[in-house]
């Protein structure tokens, strides 16, 4: 009798003791994070949503992010579709907040943070405000031509209803992924933290590339 009740006491109380392991290891895991960059209409969103169905990612496009916030009548709208239009990169406080409120929302998940960073603030203010809080891990980046990258952007203009998807805010855009984004991408080539596919073939065969990534993390 005695035993018994010593059994199930040790029972139990490893069973407790499993229980608030996995609870400590799901609070204490901090969540990944890795950026999905490249130029404007190289693919991002397109592979981010098969990453998203096949890996079980959240993705957040930094740019869908600030449409959403300006849509909301934000005291932000007008300096968000003014940017936009010209393609220029809205101040990173904004976007980093709306960031990291949607990652605060569920810690437990992965994130593909797509559109981001753009530039050296950008990537500052991620590292001031998040590196206690999330794991980056690498930047996955999709290499595609900018002729074959302004067709897809023209084409998807019909009916995306995006008001920089115009070949004047298309080259607006361009200039500002050569002169800002393309050093970003540099500072983590730099720590062998790029890993680039190239995005000019059929969307699947993209994907066959990415999956080889993801599968080997
Ligand atoms: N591999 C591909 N081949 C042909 N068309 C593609 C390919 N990938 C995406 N597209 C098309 O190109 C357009 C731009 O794709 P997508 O929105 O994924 O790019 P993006 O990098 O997220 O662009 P942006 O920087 O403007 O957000 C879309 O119309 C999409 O359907
Ligand atoms: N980090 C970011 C991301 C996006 N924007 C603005 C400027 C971009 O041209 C626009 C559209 O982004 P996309 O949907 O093409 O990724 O959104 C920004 O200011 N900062
Ligand atoms: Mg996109």
């Amino acid at each position: 009798m005695e035993s018994k009740i010593i059994d199930k006491s040790t029972t139990s109380s490893d069973k407790m003791m499993n229980r608030l392991t996995n609870i400590i290891s799901t609070i204490s895991k901090k969540p990944g994070v890795v950026f999905v960059l490249g130029g404007p209409g190289s693919g991002k969103g397109t592979q981010c949503a098969k990453i998203v169905q096949e890996f079980g990612y959240v993705h957040l496009s930094a740019g869908d992010l600030l449409r959403e916030e300006q849509a909301s009548g934000s005291k932000n709208g007008d300096m968000i579709a003014t940017m936009i239009k010209n393609g220029e990169i809205v101040p990173s406080v904004v976007t980093v907040n709306l960031l990291k409120d949607r990652i605060l929302r569920d810690p437990s998940k992965n994130y593909l943070v797509d559109g981001f960073p753009r530039n050296e603030e950008n990537n500052n203010s991620w590292t001031d405000n998040m590196k206690d809080i999330v794991d980056t891990k690498f930047v996955l980046f999709f290499d595609c031509p900018e002729q074959v990258m302004t067709e897809r952007l023209l084409g998807r203009g019909v009916s995306s209803g995006r008001t920089d998807d115009n070949l004047e805010s298309i080259k607006k855009r361009f200039v500002t992924f050569n002169n800002q984004t393309k050093l970003v991408v540099d500072y983590y080539g730099k720590q062998s933290r790029v890993k680039i596919v190239d995005s000019n073939r059929h969307v699947d065969q993209v994907f066959d590339d990415v999956k080889k990534i993801f599968s080997s993390l």
